[in-house]
């Protein structure tokens, strides 16, 4: 492990069950293969019933970076979050850990709920290997940050989850770890408690912590982490930016194209009008690139004529969060049955590299009510803007910049030195 490295995975593998009693079964086989070496070499593989949560995941972690694991519900993401608190046993590869882990797993892991919040700070901190005496001058920092006042007196199930999570995040922080696992526990805080935790996970990046960071909200990835790594069915799909890897998990989900079943792109009777597809293109025909022009192509087909509608498309973040902008045409058309194509022109690309999703829409003007709609979960309504090697800083960049501003600089005349 080189110096600037505070935790190294490799080939991480953990299987499990998908019946009970087969699990309590190869649990007790498991405690037996521990003692008996050649039964362990044996249950390697899947045995009856079992299949792959996580399986052959390398990475590494320096001191001061932060990486976002991403992926879908079920994809492996606590069970590499808890395999690297030591909480769950690896099946096969390895963990190497330099210091100390501090995490904030799960809300009710390590929290007793009889017994006060003031309490559990000595529970949590005593399951990360603190003593009382070791936490007590601690204590009024942890209690401070948790800003839950008289509640911290209260027995915590009776604690909402953003308070269970206000309580773990400060225990985790202010117990000095070399790396921080955070969970989807920023989910469930109040904004001002996000921001916080926020606002502390950067001082923490900065004197050279390290954070692993659990969660489906980019901007709280966008904000923290310089490094992404997107789970698929337990395998790594993704390493890379951050920004790439939160590409690669919304094209993941929005951007397969698999959700146009057959027969949803034909107009019936009931639906007489339907959007075939959007596409944006460069002006040569090609990728799209920041500051060109952008061709806008939108194929209908309609068993009638449409009188009186409009079209419009709309360009969102690839979480599909964010409406960056749209386009409407001012006027109301007269349109021909059949399949037809509808263009326009985006003057200047104002967006930087990344995938962005869009939606498109006919509607009838007068009852300002869609026609036809074309959505993200439709294939292919997708834009990639793709930057020249020239502008792939910009992509790079920690917090992305989804628009270019046009900006004219005026300057104060600078004082004369006489
Ligand atoms: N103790 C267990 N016994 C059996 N299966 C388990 C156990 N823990 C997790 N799994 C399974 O392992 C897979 C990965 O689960 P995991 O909780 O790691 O996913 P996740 O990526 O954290 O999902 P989410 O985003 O929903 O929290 C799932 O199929 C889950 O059902």
């Amino acid at each position: 492990m080189s110096a600037s490295v505070v935790l190294s995975v490799q080939g991480l593998s953990k299987k499990f069950s998908r019946h009970l009693r087969t699990a309590l079964w190869y649990g007790l086989l498991d405690i037996g293969s521990e003692l008996w070496p050649r039964a362990k070499a044996a249950a390697t593989g899947l045995r009856r019933h079992e299949f792959w949560s996580l399986q052959d995941v390398t990475f590494e972690l320096r001191a001061g970076e932060a990486l976002a694991i991403l992926g879908t519900n079920g994809a492996g993401k606590s069970t590499l979050l808890k395999m690297l608190n030591g909480l769950m046993k690896p099946d096969a590869g390895r963990i190497q850990v330099r210091g100390r882990v501090g995490a904030l797993i799960e809300l009710g892991v390590g929290l007793d709920p009889t017994l006060s919040g003031r309490e559990n700070i000595f529970v949590r901190a005593a399951l990360l290997g603190f003593t009382r005496s070791q936490v007590l001058p601690l204590l009024p920092e942890i209690i401070a940050f948790t800003e839950l006042g008289d509640a911290i007196e209260m027995p915590v199930q009776f604690y909402s989850s953003g308070m269970s999570a206000r309580l773990a995040y400060a225990v985790a922080a202010h117990l000095n770890p070399d790396i921080l696992l955070v969970d989807e526990v920023l989910a469930v805080g109040d904004f001002n408690f996000q921001r916080k935790c926020l606002n502390h996970m950067m001082g923490y990046l900065a004197r050279g912590g390290s954070i692993i960071l659990v969660s489906h909200a980019a901007h709280h990835v966008q904000a923290v982490c310089q490094r992404g790594l997107v789970l698929e069915k337990g395998r790594v799909a993704f390493q890379g930016g951050a920004t790439e890897a939160l590409d690669h998990y919304f094209a993941q989900q929005f951007g397969s194209g698999a959700r146009s079943g057959p027969g949803r792109l034909t107009p019936t009777a009931s639906r007489p009008a339907i959007i075939e597809g959007v596409t944006f293109t460069g002006p040569q025909g090609g990728p799209v690139e920041p500051d060109e022009e952008i061709r806008v192509q939108l194929t209908y087909n309609s068993l009638q004529a449409l009188p009186g509608v409009a079209w419009s498309f709309l360009i969102y973040t690839n979480d599909g969060s964010i409406c960056i902008t749209g386009g409407y045409t001012t006027q109301a058309l007269q349109l021909p049955a059949g399949r037809h194509t509808l263009h326009a022109r985006i003057l200047r690309c104002p967006l930087t590299a990344g995938d962005y999703l869009v939606r498109a829409s006919i509607y009838d003007v007068n009852l300002i009510q869609p026609v036809a709609m074309l959505g993200w979960e439709d294939a292919p309504a997708q834009l990639s803007v793709q930057a020249p090697p020239s502008l792939e800083k910009n992509y790079q960049q920690i917090i992305r910049q989804l628009v270019t501003l046009e900006v004219e600089w005026t300057h104060l005349a600078a004082p004369q030195l006489t």
